[in-house]
């Protein structure tokens, strides 16, 4: 059997290609299971998952992961072991237990409950979420008003499914972390994990943490959502981000301000996305496979972009046409002009791949990339312009909507 990779220094993620090290993921469980057609819609899934299929297939991708040389954290154990640090608990016991959301008495009386419960439970209460009945096993009787008015197996406290797509909920640019305020409700509670693990866990308190933690408070941030799927790191210097149905202006401009005052990069580009589902963020219609190209969904085609710098202390966004996409990519990419791959499809085949996760691909190294199996064309095209596509069995996997980058937030590339 193969031992783990030998564990490498630092953290910190200076572009989107540089052999990946470790990254964090996060194995599909109980969570999936809260599913149903009646609350997949709220749960932001477009089907419900046959949970073994989606963990095998999730079990495929991390063992790829680790044989190409990544060191790959879990997010249920880093979770679990930050648990056993008191004040971590405290804070990820306040998170989820939302007074505005549960009412002030089960708010109180869940707290009684789950604050000495093993971690190895509570973690699966955290991302699982807990139903009535469950919750009088744990010897709670549904005292409130709130918790009386629900049935035995009704959700007391919400299901993260989507913690499957650790891209989203918090990002790497160079050494600083970023943590997301999401969009969407049923999103919300992942942020909170992540900036308790980035602040509390050993593993990112001591040499190898974040020089930074850039966390704004979700309910401070009103309009000014982002995550990160909308951002791609396309060089030492530059940050792209997606203006989408998910990140605004006022996120992405608060976004480059954390960025830019962390002196992390020089400038941030903001790429005005048609705002659909099915273009939910940057990196669901494009990715960047090797230091000069991306692969992008043919009908994005370019849209305006907005360069923003710090000029004399000063934060300044200038415009520019969607037809000086490219340059403006290119420029901050570092090299003369951007190589666009498309596959060359008809529009419905087009619109099917891509809605598949066909442009999500996960860079592992210059020019080798973790697919989707199913976008059989846009890999054979990808394969014939000489990029290494190594293609995963993720049917289940993509029924959120998400594909190999997106099932990744990549902490360390070196
Ligand atoms: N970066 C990504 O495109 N992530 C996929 C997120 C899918 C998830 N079900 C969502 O709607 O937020």
């Amino acid at each position: 059997m193969m031992g783990p990779p030998p564990r490498a220094a630092g953290s910190g993620v200076r572009d989107e290609i540089s052999p990946l090290r470790r990254v964090i993921v996060h194995r599909p469980g109980l969570e999936m299971e809260r599913l149903t057609p009646d609350t997949r819609e709220r749960f932001l899934f477009d089907e419900v998952l046959w949970l073994d299929r989606a963990r095998s297939q999730h079990e495929e991708f991390s063992a790829l992961l680790r044989r190409e040389g990544a060191e790959v954290l879990e997010l249920t154990d880093l979770l679990t072991e930050v648990l056993d640090v008191p004040e971590a608990r405290a804070e990820l016991l306040d998170g989820a237990l939302d007074e505005w959301v549960l009412g002030s008495i089960a708010a109180q009386d869940l707290r009684e409950a789950l604050a000495d419960l093993p971690s190895a439970q509570l973690v699966t209460v955290l991302i699982a979420g807990i139903t009535i009945g469950e919750l009088q096993q744990l010897g709670v009787q549904p005292r409130s008003i709130v918790l009386q008015r629900l049935g035995e197996q009704d959700l007391v406290l919400d299901p993260l499914p989507n913690h499957l797509f650790t891209r989203d909920s918090s990002m790497w640019v160079g050494d600083v972390a970023a943590v997301s305020p999401m969009r969407h409700t049923a999103r919300r509670r992942e942020s909170l994990h992540l900036e308790t693990l980035y602040r509390r866990h050993p593993l990112f308190t001591g040499p190898d943490g974040p020089r930074r933690v850039l966390a704004p408070e979700t309910s401070k941030a009103g309009v000014g959502t982002v995550e990160g799927g909308d951002v791609m790191v396309l060089s030492e210097s530059t940050v792209a981000v997606g203006l989408s149905e998910r990140t605004t202006a006022v996120g992405a401009e608060h976004l480059a301000a954390g960025l830019l005052d962390a002196g992390v990069v020089d400038r941030v580009i903001a790429l005005a996305l048609p705002q659909r589902r099915s273009m939910m963020h940057l990196d669901t219609v494009t990715t960047v496979v090797d230091e000069e190209s991306m692969v992008r969904y043919g009908p994005l085609g370019q849209v305006e972009s907005y360069v923003i710098e710090k000029v004399g202390g000063r934060l300044l966004s200038r415009a520019h046409p969607a037809d000086e996409m490219d340059q403006v990519l290119a420029r901050g990419m570092g090299v003369p002009s951007l190589r666009v791959i498309t596959a060359p499809l008809d529009p419905y085949s087009a619109a099917r791949e891509q809605w598949d996760d066909s442009c999500n691909l996960l860079a592992l190294a210059p020019g080798k990339v973790v697919a989707y199996e199913r976008a059989a064309a846009t890999n054979d095209h990808l394969r014939s312009l000489g990029i290494e596509v190594l293609e995963l069995d993720g049917d289940e996997l993509g029924r959120g909507r998400g594909g190999p980058r997106c099932m990744t937030c990549p902490v360390l590339r070196a």
